[in-house]
C-alpha cells in the first residue's frame, strides 16, 4: 500500500484565506483590524525564522502584526512588564511569546501572566483547564491543526483508536484532550511506555510528537492507519547541509499507512494558519462581534 499524502500546506493556505475573508466584517464593526503581537527574546536563528513567517502571514491575512524583539539580557521583570502592557492594550487581540525562552527566564510565569483571553497559543493553565472540561477558550495551534487535518480526511473520528506519542503541555496533552473530545479511544505514550511499537500498532490514528528524528518505523504502523507527524527535526543531509525530517520514518511508514503528513509541508504550516484563526476568533470575541458557529 502507498499512503495518501495529507497536504497540510495546501489546507493551511485555504484556512488562511478563510481567515482573511472574515477580517473585513470585523473591521467594519470594530473600526480596527485584528492584532497579533509576538514577543521574541534572544537571537535563536530558528525562532527568528518562525517569527518572521508569522509576521508575514498575519499581514497577508489583513491583520496587524507587531513584533517585540528583546535582547538576551532581558530580565524576567522586563518581560513580565511588557506582557502586562500588551494585556492592557485594546488593539492587541493575541499575544504570543516565542518559546523556548533563554534559560534565565521562567517560561511558566511568563505564560501565567498573559491574559487567558489573549492567549492565542492556548498555553495558559486557564485555557488548558477549559479544554479539559470542554469550555470555550483557546486550543494550542498545533494540535488543533492536526484535528482539522484528521476530520478533513476521516470525517467522524468517534470510536477510533488514537495513539499520541509524546505528552508535552503544548502538543501531546492537548492533542489527547482533543481526540478524546472527538470520542476517540485515546492512548498517550511517552518515554516510559513499554513496547511502544506494539502500542503504536493498535492505532487507527497515530500522532507522533516526540522530537526524535524518524523514530517511528513502518512496521510500527497498522495497515491503513492515518499518521500525523508533528516532529520538526533538523538533521544532516549527508551532503554537508541539513534537512527537516519528522518523528516518523516517512519512507517505510508511507508503505503501510493509509495517509500520512509529510515534513515539511504537513503539520508545520497548519500551526501558523491556526494561530491566525485563533487571533481572528479572539478579536471577534473581545469586541462582541458575532462570528457564526462553524464560520471558521
Ligand atoms: N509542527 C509544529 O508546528 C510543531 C512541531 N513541534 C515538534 O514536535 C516534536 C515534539 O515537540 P514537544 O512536544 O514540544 O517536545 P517535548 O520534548 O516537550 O516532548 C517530547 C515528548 O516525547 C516523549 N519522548 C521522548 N523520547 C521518547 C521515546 N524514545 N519514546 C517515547 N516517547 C518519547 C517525551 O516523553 P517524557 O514526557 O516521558 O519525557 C515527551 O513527552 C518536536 O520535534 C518539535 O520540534 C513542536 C511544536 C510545534
Ligand atoms: N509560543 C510558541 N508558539 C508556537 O507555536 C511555537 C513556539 N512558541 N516555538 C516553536 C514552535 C515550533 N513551531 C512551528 C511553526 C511552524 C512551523 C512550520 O511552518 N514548518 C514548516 C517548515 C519550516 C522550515 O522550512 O523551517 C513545515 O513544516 O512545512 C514549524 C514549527 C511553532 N512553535
Amino acid at each position: 500500500m502507498t499512503a495518501a499524502i495529507i497536504d497540510g500546506k495546501g489546507f493551511a493556505a485555504t484556512l488562511r484565506e478563510r481567515v482573511a475573508a472574515l477580517v473585513p466584517a470585523f473591521e467594519a464593526t470594530a473600526g480596527r483590524k485584528p492584532g497579533l503581537t509576538v514577543v521574541i527574546v534572544g537571537e535563536d536563528p530558528a525562532s527568528q525564522v518562525y517569527v518572521r513567517s508569522k509576521g508575514k502571514a498575519t499581514e497577508a491575512a489583513g491583520m496587524v502584526s507587531t513584533t517585540h524583539r528583546l535582547p538576551d539580557t532581558t530580565t524576567q521583570d522586563d518581560l513580565l512588564a511588557l506582557v502586562r502592557q500588551l494585556n492592557a492594550d485594546p488593539a492587541v487581540d493575541g499575544i504570543l511569546v516565542q518559546l523556548p525562552l533563554p534559560k534565565h527566564l521562567d517560561e511558566s510565569e511568563v505564560i501565567a501572566t498573559i491574559d487567558p483571553d489573549k492567549d492565542v497559543d492556548g498555553f495558559h493553565v486557564v485555557n488548558a483547564g477549559r479544554l479539559a472540561v470542554g469550555q470555550e477558550g483557546f486550543v494550542p495551534c498545533t494540535p488543533l491543526g492536526c484535528i482539522m487535518l484528521l476530520e478533513d480526511r476521516l470525517g467522524d473520528l468517534s470510536g477510533l483508536n488514537a495513539v499520541v506519542v509524546g505528552r508535552s503541555n503544548i502538543v501531546g496533552k492537548p492533542m489527547a484532550q482533543l481526540l478524546l473530545a472527538k470520542s476517540c479511544t485515546v492512548t498517550v505514550a511517552h518515554s516510559r511506555t513499554k513496547d511502544l511499537p506494539e502500542v503504536c500498532r493498535r492505532a487507527d490514528i497515530l500522532v507522533a510528537a516526540v522530537g526524535r528524528p524518524e523514530m517511528i518505523k513502518g512496521n510500527w504502523i497498522k495497515p491503513g492507519a492515518t499518521v500525523i507527524d508533528v516532529g520538526i527535526n533538523r538533521v544532516d543531509n549527508g551532503e554537508g547541509g541539513t534537512k527537516l525530517v519528522g518523528d516518523v520514518d516517512f519512507a517505510s511508514a508511507a508503505e503501510v499507512a493509509g495517509a500520512i503528513t509529510p515534513v515539511p509541508g504537513g503539520v508545520g504550516p497548519m500551526t501558523i494558519a491556526v494561530l491566525l484563526r485563533n487571533t481572528l476568533v479572539s478579536a471577534y470575541r473581545r469586541e462582541n462581534v458575532a462570528l457564526g458557529k462553524g464560520a471558521i
